[in-house]
């Protein structure tokens, strides 16, 4: 049995301001540093063997502050891979891979692309174009925000990243931690829990919680 915890990014500067954000690469605030240490504590006692983030700032420092807090006596360290991941240990060295975990960073997990929503303010957007036009947008599964992507189009990139880059290291019996975003792991988590169109409405993930999943007998279910 290998463990999977999916955490969104701590609050970003543009969370707090209630801002959509999407590719805007923005870092965390205050906040989320202390959200992310937080998770960090929640998941000292897991002894990661890979780390996936998305290559936007906000969730790969959530990675990096949540391994601070970490019991590891490894070092994660960000690995420059071509196209494809990989065999890491074929860039370094066998006692390297001992004392390091690797940080994988991918666009396959980038939030979802707000497009021109990005940079709006959400509560003036609702008042806008209304809280219901504005909450399909945010929650529905397949309409898109204005030149933005919907989830549909998110999961189109992030599930087959999940499936011939995630899964294979839980088959083989790793522990993988995913640093990501609130949409691009809705999508991942849609996926996982057999969510339905209608379900995904209600489905939210706050920041700098893990959630917990597990790989056993062939299947990633929901663990805690
Ligand atoms: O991109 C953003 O604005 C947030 O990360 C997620 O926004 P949402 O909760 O409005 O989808």
């Amino acid at each position: 049995m290998s463990k999977l915890i999916l955490i969104r990014h701590g609050q970003s500067v543009w969370n707090k301001k209630n801002v959509f954000t999407g590719w805007v690469d923005v870092p965390l605030s205050r906040e989320g540093v202390d959200e992310a240490l937080k998770a960090g504590e929640q998941i000292a006692g897991i002894e990661f063997d890979v780390i996936f983030t998305s290559v936007q700032i906000r969730a790969i420092e959530t990675a990096m502050i949540a391994m601070a807090a970490n019991n590891s006596q490894k070092t994660p360290v960000v690995i420059h891979t071509e196209g494809k991941m990989a065999e890491w240990t074929t860039i370094y060295n066998d006692a390297m891979s001992r004392n390091v975990i690797p940080v994988y960073r991918d666009w396959h997990l980038n939030e979802r692309y707000y497009g021109e929503l990005q940079g709006k303010n959400k509560a003036e957007t609702a008042e806008v174009y209304g809280e219901e036009q504005v909450h399909i947008w945010r929650r529905s599964y397949d309409v898109a925000p204005p030149a933005g992507e919907c989830l549909k189009d998110t999961a189109e990139r992030t599930i087959p990243f999940f499936t011939e880059t995630i899964l294979p290291q839980l088959q083989a019996g790793k522990n993988v931690l995913v640093s990501a975003h609130g949409n691009s792991l809705r999508s991942i988590v849609m996926h996982i829990d057999g969510l339905s169109e209608e379900e995904v409405l209600k489905l939210e993930i706050p920041t700098g919680v893990p959630l917990y999943f597990e790989y056993k007998d062939g299947v990633v279910k929901r663990a805690m």
